[in-house]
């Protein structure tokens, strides 16, 4: 199986790092094209916290930033899309149409975000919340292979995001995941948005083997889901307004 550094280091020319927000349990990803001087970039769920981190990250590795990007209105943590503009505002925020939250691009099933000769393919993966996606590495000439899939809440390692608020349908999900993510070539590489084990990466086949509740039928994984008893994010009364304006409030407050 091709490793972490291997995929990092293929013919295509991809840089790639893995980010963590501790007190959120949060992956931040960074995604750049170095096949050319200009080295565009892109962040997968920012964090408010961890921005200052990120842009000197990109800073050291000569890196332009051009998009940002959200994977859904999380409800744990403020999305670190709001500073990034305030900083940056050639910055183009990114978030799905379904989602209802304001960015300055709404992506549907199906879009591409293209950064140098790379892109991430637009999934709906709803379930979570409405408006989830999974952003994917394309497949083809100068991609890197086995893919990458960035699955935000849908699918974690070994677990899946809650249902039970903003929206959510553990019926939707299991028809996400089986439908948008299982069906993807067995080698692609598992990002997700938070990890609360440990885990760093899984991949497709990896889940599909051994996730412990979306191996089950389609009834028994919605009995999981009812009987998790989770309490509620403690930033949620904060983090779903903030995040609902891409992290922008404190600006719009200010206009
Ligand atoms: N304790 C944390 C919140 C943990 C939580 O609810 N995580 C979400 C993803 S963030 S919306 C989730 O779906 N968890 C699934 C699970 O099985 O843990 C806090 O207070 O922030
Ligand atoms: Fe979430």
């Amino acid at each position: 199986m091709c490793t972490l550094s291997e995929a990092s280091s293929s013919s295509s020319r991809l840089l790639f790092r893995q980010l963590f927000e501790k007190e959120s349990s949060t992956f931040t990803y960074l995604l750049a094209y170095v096949g050319h001087p200009d080295r565009p970039a892109l962040l997968v769920d920012p964090v408010d916290k961890t921005v200052e981190r990120d842009l000197s990250l990109i800073k050291d590795l000569g890196l332009k930033l051009t998009y940002a990007l959200n994977t859904h209105v999380h409800a744990d943590h403020v999305t670190g899309t709001g500073l990034i503009k305030g900083m940056m505002p050639d910055v183009i925020s990114v978030i799905s149409k379904a989602s209802n939250a304001k960015a300055d691009l709404h992506v549907e099933a199906g879009d591409k975000i293209v950064f140098g000769k790379l892109f991430l393919e637009v999934r709906a993966t709803p379930g979570h919340t409405a408006g989830c996606v999974t952003y994917v590495t394309g497949e083809g000439a100068d991609q890197p292979h086995p893919r990458l899939a960035f699955t935000g809440d849908a699918l974690l390692i070994r677990g899946c995001g809650r249902t039970d608020f903003q929206g959510g349908s553990s019926q939707q999900l299991y028809k996400s995941v089986h439908s948008q993510i299982f069906t993807l070539p067995k080698d692609t590489f598992v990002y997700p948005a938070h990890d609360y084990k440990g885990f760093t990466v899984s991949t497709v086949g990896e889940e599909i083997k051994f996730n412990p509740s979306l191996t089950k039928d389609e009834g028994t994984f919605q009995g999981i889901m009812e009987n998790l008893n989770l309490s509620y994010p403690k930033m949620m009364d904060v983090a779903v307004p903030a995040n609902l304006v891409c992290g922008l409030q404190d600006l719009v407050a200010k206009v």
